[in-house]
């Protein structure tokens, strides 16, 4: 939506959430050549005094000299503002995001989950609002230190209101082009809404029975129950899809069985901020998807009580937060 980004050769790009997907992709951009202006949290002194470290399945590198900040009012607005905090913090994007958008700027949403387009469209107003589903693995392991454990693709596609398809825009072959410079394998999603829920058959069945299983993704394959449950849940995602006219071929859902049961045991980002004692992504990556179905009147009992027992466990580490530290 919005007019056309400027296809001036050097876009600027701010990254709000320097984290395993933010500090990783932000990396890789300044690394091709690309101004980029980082926001940083709780390691913003070690960073500026230290760096930031990528050790990756690309090759391990480490960016001595970067534009790092912890106060948006502090950055220049940027031709790209690529959104990468974890959505149980999307609630800051209305102050975070004003101050380093460009008026003819573009958002690009790399978050898992349903919804979070949504969440900043009456923030930036008519401005570019892109999504990015992240074929990747990474992890934030320290302060200023990123690993790249796997794969790393991307695909974008546009938000346009009700997630109506908006096709291949030049906002989103010019991003694109850049995330390709920086050796980013990118791919076009023509229609946001129907490539979320294609990743959503991953994430709800994996990030969900990783938390409440307590399991890599080879354990939970590993076990004929549990396998067969993830299937069970991918079905459920995929018959929420067809009540909003996005159809999910059953070849899809083995692909990805058969794509998880090969995968390196793996533990998902829900799981890692379980361990940590982290907020979980509930809402964006399973709340938000059983409302969809429950507004269609779509039986998914199946994902209603995996949210009835993540929503529990999320409670629990919430309620751990606020205690007074003993
Ligand atoms: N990790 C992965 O492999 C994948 C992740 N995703 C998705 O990508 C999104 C981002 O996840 P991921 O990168 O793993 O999350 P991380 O927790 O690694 O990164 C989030 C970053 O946001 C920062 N942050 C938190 N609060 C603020 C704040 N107030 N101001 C500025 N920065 C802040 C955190 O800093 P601090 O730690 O200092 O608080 C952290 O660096 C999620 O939606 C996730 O589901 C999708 C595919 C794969
Ligand atoms: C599919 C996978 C595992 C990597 O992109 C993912 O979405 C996640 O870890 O959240």
């Amino acid at each position: 939506m919005g007019t056309a980004l400027q296809s001036q050769q050097n876009r600027s790009y701010a990254i709000i959430g320097t984290g395993a997907i933010g500090g990783f992709y932000g990396a890789k951009l300044q690394q091709a050549g690309f101004e980029v202006h980082f926001l940083l949290h709780s390691d913003y002194q070690f960073v500026r005094q230290r760096g930031l470290r990528v050790d990756s399945v690309w090759g391990d590198f480490t960016l001595d000299s970067l534009n790092v900040y912890n106060d948006v009012h502090q950055m220049p607005p940027c031709d790209v503002v690529i959104v990468a905090l974890k959505t149980t913090r999307n609630s800051l994007l209305t102050t975070l995001l004003p101050p380093v958008l460009k008026e003819s700027g573009a958002v690009l949403m790399l978050q898992n989950g349903l919804g979070n387009e949504e969440t900043v469209a009456p923030i930036v107003g008519p401005a570019h609002i892109l999504g990015g589903l992240c074929f990747i693995c990474s992890n934030k392991v320290g302060e200023g230190h990123i690993h790249h454990l796997d794969y790393g693709a991307i695909t974008l596609g546009e938000y346009a209101p009700d997630y109506q398809p908006w096709g291949i825009t030049a906002t989103l072959q010019n991003i694109a082009g850049d995330f390709e410079t920086a050796g980013i394998p990118t791919q076009f999603a023509e229609d946001l809404l129907l490539a979320r829920w294609k990743k959503l058959i991953w994430n709800i069945p994996y990030n969900g029975l990783s938390v409440v299983l307590n399991a890599r993704t080879d354990e939970i394959m590993g076990n004929q129950y549990t396998r067969l449950l993830s299937e069970q849940l991918m079905r459920e995602v995929a018959a929420i899809a067809a009540g909003y006219n996005r159809e999910i071929p059953e070849s899809f859902i083995q692909k990805m069985l058969d794509h998880t049961a090969k995968m390196k045991p793996y533990i998902t980002s829900m799981k890692l901020d379980y361990d940590h004692h982290r907020p979980l992504e509930v809402e964006s990556i399973v709340g938000n998807p059983l409302q969809a179905a429950i507004a269609k009147q779509i039986p998914v009992p199946k994902i209603a009580m995996l949210y009835a027992q993540l929503n529990f466990i999320n409670t629990q580490i919430k309620a751990q937060q606020t205690l007074p530290r003993s």
